[in-house]
């Protein structure tokens, strides 16, 4: 009689299944690592189906002893995970659906069409301001947590979030702290005052080939747009990106993308927004980003995401390779610096850099730019209480424009209701933990500080779902606490390109506006358009088309 091994096969897999978890899948980070573990275990399953199959009198229990083992061995794992995330972990006390405290799975079913902003929005309305939303995560919606993470002192570290871009190496990729101080030093250079204002020179000129341009479609110059009188629909997400990516081309290196000149989508710039996508649905499982990456690039999402790598990539090979260096874009300093060989200055840095450039200075502004104008179109009186301030000065010059006080509240409001990077900039607490209000944060947790929820808090600001740039400034007794309000972030992490963007978006708003009357046309209220916003680390919007009529 033969013996059956198979029931203590499974046994001896379930025990490995615990103590593969309690001593190594307990420790340090793994998810680097989803794909070789994903190869070993199917090469070893593979190896057990073979054993089995010699073992055994027919093929289909070879499969059901090998399927019986390999299947222990995970079940055991999860059940093991599970235990210990649920009853032992440091977070087990934090308040949260129990699937997210289990496994991240949870979250990417949850938002699978990149709706994290409202799915977060959801949650803290139900659980409150700390909500475990993943084994290892926080998320906490409070005004205090924006500085503890951000601030000048902050100890926090990038989450492993990071890592989806690997092996890429870029300034707000990188996760060594003392690399990102090295890089950022190099970025410096190109955000000086000096470098600063040859750019905003430049800015004007896209700005009012951008106003000449919407001109001509009211004047039914150009095909595009539906014209009717004096007025034209103009389709502002299309335009306001097209405007900010040219400007980024530009600024970034050294050329423009052509697409204001063109009245159309450069094919990589379009390529470089669909591949955004990629981000929406697997942001909040990076180790199942790094599978998805690794095991399936021919899929379309992954496959756009690899060329449009390859294109910021070629782009900042072209510029490399100009003779005449150009001082008066940003690859200059990094170029200069890779030249120099100076720490962190190797080509793969300066190819990283190229995305960040693209992604980082052209989706946030225009995305900034078109919540702007949606807002404007709502509220016909702040056009024109922006009107009588911007009447009074030269739109051209910055400093002027900078002195005006309703412009840039109507900027800070649409940041505060829109913040273009609105659930993103995950965190990693130092070891010793934080402090927040009497509760203790455990160390080395990810910690998410969503700003769109927490621009929206009924705790900070009075009416928060209404748009009333007056709040920043004549009823500042709209704002009960503000310390929430980071749109760029701060600390050593903050946003590099926080003045530029603000002269782009003042002097586009003071342009189109003095220029333009704005408002919805007949069967556009812009439901659609806020439907098919997607959180994908920025904000995507949908389509937007709003009538510009030009001013007597
Ligand atoms: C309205 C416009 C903008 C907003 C709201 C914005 C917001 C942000 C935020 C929230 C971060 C932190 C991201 C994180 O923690 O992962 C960031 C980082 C960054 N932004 Fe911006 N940004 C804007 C425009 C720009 C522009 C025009 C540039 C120009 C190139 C730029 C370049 C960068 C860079 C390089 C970083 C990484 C900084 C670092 O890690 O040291 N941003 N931005």
């Amino acid at each position: 009689m033969q013996l059956d091994l198979s029931n203590h096969h499974c046994l001896g897999a379930a025990i490995l299944g615990v103590l593969s978890h309690v001593i190594f899948f307990i420790r340090g980070e793994w998810h680097m690592r989803g794909y070789l573990l994903t190869k070993i275990y199917v090469a070893i399953t593979i190896a057990l189906l073979y054993a089995e199959y010699r073992y055994r009198s027919s093929p289909s229990a070879a499969f059901q002893a090998a399927g019986k083992i390999a299947g222990s061995y995970v079940a055991s794992l999860f059940i093991s995970m599970t235990i210990y995330r649920k009853c032992f972990h440091r977070l087990r006390h934090f308040p949260g659906p129990t699937a997210a405290s289990v496994t991240k799975f949870w979250h990417l079913w949850k938002c699978p069409g990149g709706k994290n902003h409202l799915l977060l929005e959801q949650l803290s309305k139900e659980y409150g301001s700390f909500i475990r939303t993943g084994p290892e995560e926080l998320t906490i919606i409070d005004p205090t947590i924006v500085s503890l993470i951000d601030g000048p002192k902050s100890q926090c570290t990038k989450a492993v979030w990071y890592d989806i871009f690997f092996p890429q190496v870029a300034l707000n990729t990188t996760r060594i702290t003392d690399d990102h101080a090295n890089r950022r030093r190099i970025w410096d250079r190109g955000f000086s005052p000096a470098a600063l204002a040859t750019y905003e020179e430049r800015i004007v000129l896209y700005a009012d080939l951008l106003s000449f341009r919407i001109e001509g479609l009211v004047r039914e110059q150009s095909p595009i747009g539906i014209h009717r009188h004096n007025e034209a629909a103009v389709n502002v997400t299309e335009w306001l990106s097209w405007f900010a990516f040219d400007v980024m081309g530009e600024i970034a290196f050294g050329k423009s993308f052509g697409m204001l000149h063109n009245g159309k989508w450069h094919m990589n710039t379009r390529l470089s927004v669909d591949a955004m996508d990629m981000l929406g649905p697997i942001s909040p499982a990076p180790w199942i980003a790094r599978i998805v990456l690794d095991i399936a690039p021919w899929l379309p999402v992954v496959r756009d995401w690899f060329s449009m790598l390859q294109w910021c990539r070629d782009c900042m090979g072209e510029r490399l390779s100009k003779k005449e260096a150009k001082s008066s874009d940003i690859s200059h300093w990094l170029i200069e610096a890779f030249k120099k060989d100076l720490p962190t200055s190797n080509r793969q840095w300066l190819d990283g850099d190229a995305v960040t450039m693209v992604v980082a200075g052209s989706g946030t502004v225009a995305v900034a730019l078109i919540f702007a104008f949606y807002e404007l179109a709502r509220n016909p009186p702040e056009q024109d209480r922006l009107l009588s301030e911007l009447k009074k000065i030269d739109i051209r010059d910055k400093v002027q424009l900078q002195k005006c006080a309703h412009l840039t509240a109507v900027i800070q409001e649409t940041l505060r209701l829109y913040p273009p990077v609105p659930t993103g900039g995950y965190r990693v607490t130092p070891p010793s933990g934080l402090f927040l209000n009497g509760t203790c944060i455990p160390g080395n947790i990810t910690v998410v500080t969503p700003k769109y929820s927490i621009g929206r808090l009924a705790s900070c600001y009075e009416s928060p779902e209404r748009f009333v740039p007056e709040r920043w400034t004549q009823k500042k007794e709209m704002i009960y606490n503000g310390q929430g309000f980071a749109p760029f972030s701060g600390g050593k992490f903050g946003c590099i390109g926080k003045s530029l963007a603000m002269s782009e978006m003042r002097l586009v708003i003071a342009l189109l506006v003095t220029k333009f009357k704005i408002s919805f046309s007949e069967n556009e209220k812009g439901e659609t358009f806020l439907t098919e916003l997607r959180d994908q680390f920025t904000f995507a919007p949908g389509e937007l088309k709003l009538m510009f009529s030009i001013r007597s």
